[in-house]
């Protein structure tokens, strides 16, 4: 068992079973006295709050803008705190304090208070409640007992005790009442297809990551199953707490490795009362930027490189150029020269002034075009002509224009990307420091769509490239021609609806239908901001980000105010980090620390022992890791004789498992773990061993709904970062392969389930994977 501090302290008391008479009876009416009155105390402000809601939207859509706008904004928060406080009704307390000087403490998902304003109950987050979390037997920071209260739809189920000061417990009067262990109840209790909060039981080490300060980087390094996860969600709730001014205005990204894993966890956030952040894969970091297409390893790594940058800025070179020779130009029949000589200096100028490419280029143009002007008046012979005029008829020459442009050509972030990668030559010229062979590999066809890898690549181009000044005016006509339309349904309304009477106009009209959108959220609005600067950026799974995609995502919060989660021996990108000192010296030099931890809470011992041995003979960088619990027959190795049984008997022990763990109260998920090249045989095989076994409807819906169904069919690609109660992993050293990420792949499947592990095998099994008995 790990040295945490709730299960550290003693325990007296009696096992928790009421009786009549029975003193945990009498508890628990008590206890359900308090729990009415704060869930009671939570209708009253969810309905108190819901008819200020109806008042504001009663109001209508009158008023000066600015009382439109601040109606918006009522609105926008009444809202807020109306989703709040219904996303808290379940386990809206789960903790109680007695302190050494006879006072108590409630501990739940939020704040409330009664209406004079004394509290009821403290907000978990609240430096009041941080004892409930961190108090020990040796270090019991005034509490006397600690009391974990487990409810389910208001009702108090069940009540466990730690005393830590055993003198003052019997001083103050106090009994102390067993249970069945809140955290181990929650590390058995049956998985569904979404992450659970861990409010009610975070221990001491995870509590220590989830209050340390907002400022700088804060690595968490943890083994499969520690609670990495759990405390990047625990830990933005924090600070979105405890920071929240400041939060507020610049919000707070969390950044995730897939759609599948942001589905997973999508429910943890608002069930902490925390709805603000925004959370992306960095396939999906770039507004107005989707990713359709797909790439191997190998390119996918080429693209990641930290070489890019200076690739990149090489491309953007490649735009600004001094003509092979001084170019003729035909400006109204006269007949002038664009100097070598002139381009070079307007170059050198335009590029001392550090601008991105396309803003800078209008300084270039302007040099350049002063020094046509003035070749122009001398071949006019009119030393006194008007400049203005001059340079009217250069910017509208046709010869000037290309010629400028080919000199310094405004060019947007997907075309010179593109540009690399369709055309061999481009690639050529910027990148020597790639081989011909990996130049090879990264060419394809135009217009084949984005890769994942292709984003940090936009992105750093379209910091290098800046706003194109053409890409603005092309985006201010289109408000232009927006408004115009604005305006002439406005007069279309006045005329057909008769409204108005005379006291609004139809521009007055045009202006409500252009501003009265919706308020916008901190997140909203970041959300849609390439170049928004958060607070703080959250980043799970950490390990995958390349050195590219930890440029773009340093570049989204310039105070480096970051919490990085993830596990270096877990790492299945090739271009992703085996230490972090490697991956984030480049970016954060030494301004980082590292926080363990090293209790794992999800998967049995048995089965986390075998997958670390395996990780350490394969030599994986793993950390300290000692679990939480184990359970009885929860690792099983399964030989069979050959090569085609092993998508049957995958099939006939998952559905072994589908009976063992898969409960009518919607708890309990299988997932079958296979080589990409197997999963149409094994999908094939469980699909008719599950209807055999069940029917063919119950079949279906066992399977039906995706990466949410009760039983699933995963390579290990995409079942990082979940877990479900049963995993069958097929063939492990097929999973190994001899691809550099095998060995990884296979330690995060083997490190999935939360009770039972079955492994099917034709071929030996890997180093290390076997029964530790
Ligand atoms: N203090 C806790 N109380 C209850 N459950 C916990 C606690 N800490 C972690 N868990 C549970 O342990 C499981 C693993 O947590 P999580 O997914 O956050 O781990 P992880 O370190 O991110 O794992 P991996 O690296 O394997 O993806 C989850 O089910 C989580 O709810």
């Amino acid at each position: 068992m790990p040295d945490t501090p709730q299960d550290a302290a003693p325990r007296t008391g009696t096992p928790a079973r009421p009786q009549a008479g029975d003193p945990l009876e009498a508890e628990l009416a008590r206890e359900q006295g308090v729990v009415d009155t704060l869930y009671g105390r939570l209708d009253e402000l969810r309905e108190a709050t819901w008819e200020r809601l109806r008042a504001v939207r009663r109001e209508g859509p009158s008023g000066s803008p600015q009382n439109r706008s601040e109606r918006d904004a009522f609105a926008t928060l009444y809202e807020d705190r109306v989703a709040q406080l219904r996303s808290v009704e379940d386990r809206l307390v789960f903790g109680r304090l007695d302190l050494a000087d006879g006072t108590t403490r409630y501990v739940g998902r939020i704040g409330l208070t009664d209406p004079d304003q004394t509290p009821l109950l403290t907000d978990w987050r609240a430096p009041a409640a941080q004892s409930f979390y961190r108090a020990t037997a040796a270090h019991p920071d005034d509490v006397a007992r600690r009391r974990h209260l487990t409810t389910r739809r208001r009702q108090v189920l069940g009540i466990e005790d730690d005393v830590l000061d055993l003198a003052a417990t019997e001083q103050l009067g106090l009994r102390a009442l067993a249970g069945e262990g809140a955290l181990l109840a929650s590390l058995g209790a049956g998985r569904t297809a979404r992450m659970h909060d861990i409010v009610a039981t975070i221990q001491r080490e995870q509590d220590e990551i989830i209050r340390a300060p907002l400022a700088g980087t804060l690595v968490v390094q943890g083994g499969p199953g520690t609670g990495k996860t759990a405390v990047a969600l625990h830990r933005t709730a924090y600070l979105l707490y405890a920071h929240r001014r400041q939060l507020e205005r610049t919000g707070v990204l969390l950044v995730g490795p897939s759609r599948a894993f942001l589905h997973y966890i999508d429910q943890v956030l608002p069930s902490l009362g925390e709805t603000g952040v925004v959370s992306t894969t960095i396939a999906d970091l770039l507004p107005g930027v989707t990713v359709t297409a797909t790439e191997d390893a190998e390119v996918a790594e080429i693209k990641g490189r930290a070489v890019w940058s200076r690739i990149l800025t090489r491309a953007v070179r490649a735009r600004e150029r001094v003509p092979a020779q001084d170019v003729r130009l035909v400006v109204e029949g006269q007949e002038l020269v664009l100097r070598r000589g002139d381009v070079r200096d307007a170059l050198g100028r335009a590029r001392r002034a550090h601008r991105p490419h396309n803003e800078a280029r209008a300084g270039f143009a302007r040099d350049v075009l002063g020094r046509i002007a003035a070749q122009y008046a001398e071949a006019l012979g009119d030393p006194e002509a008007d400049r203005a005029e001059l340079l009217d008829d250069l910017r509208r020459s046709r010869d000037v224009r290309v010629a400028v442009n080919l000199a310094w050509l405004p060019i947007t972030p997907a075309r010179l990307v593109e540009d690399l990668f369709t055309k061999p030559h481009r690639l050529a010229e910027a990148a020597p420091e790639l081989t011909a062979e990996d130049r090879a590999r990264l060419a394809r066809p135009a217009g084949s769509g984005w890769t994942a890898s292709d984003v940090p690549l936009l992105d750093e181009a379209a910091e290098l490239l800046g706003e194109d000044d053409a890409l603005d005016r092309a985006e201010a006509r289109e408000r232009a021609e927006q408004a115009a339309a604005d305006l002439e349904y406005a007069r279309q309304v006045l005329e057909s609806s008769g409204a108005g009477g005379g006291l609004v106009d139809a521009e007055t009209l045009a202006g409500r239908f252009a501003d009265g959108g919706p308020v916008l959220t901190t997140a909203e609005r970041a959300a849609a901001d390439r170049t928004w600067a958060y607070g703080h950026v959250v980043v799970d799974e950490a390990q995958e980000l390349t050195p590219m995609a930890w440029r773009a995502l340093v570049r989204r919060c310039p105070t480096r105010s970051f919490t990085v989660v993830g596990d270096v021996a877990q790492t299945t990108a090739l271009g992703g980090a085996r230490s972090w000192a490697a991956a984030l010296r480049p970016h954060f030099r030494d301004a980082w620390s590292v926080s363990e931890l090293t209790v794992n809470y999800r998967t049995p011992a048995t089965v986390a022992d075998s997958a670390l041995r395996f990780a350490r003979a394969a030599h994986l960088p793993v950390s300290r890791l000692s679990s939480a619990r184990d359970v009885d027959d929860a690792l099983r190795l399964v030989r069979v004789a050959r090569t085609d049984e092993l998508a049957p008997a995958a099939a006939t022990h998952a559905v072994e498992q589908v009976g063992e763990v898969v409960r009518p109260d919607g708890t309990g998920r299988v997932a079958v773990v296979v080589e990409p090249g197997r999963r149409r045989a094994v999908t094939d095989a469980l699909t008719a061993a599950l209807a055999g076994a069940v029917g063919p409807e119950r079949a279906g819906e066992l399977l039906q709904g995706g990466a949410d169904a009760r039983v699933v069919v995963l390579t290990p690609v995409e079942v990082k970062g979940l877990e479900f109660d049963a995993v069958v992993v097929v063939e492990p050293a097929e999973i190994v392969g001899d691809g550099r990420s095998g060995a990884s792949d296979l330690y995060v499947s083997l490190t999935r389930p939360t009770r039972r592990l079955v492994a099917v095998h034709h071929a030996d099994l890997p180093a290390g994977l076997v029964d530790a008995g």
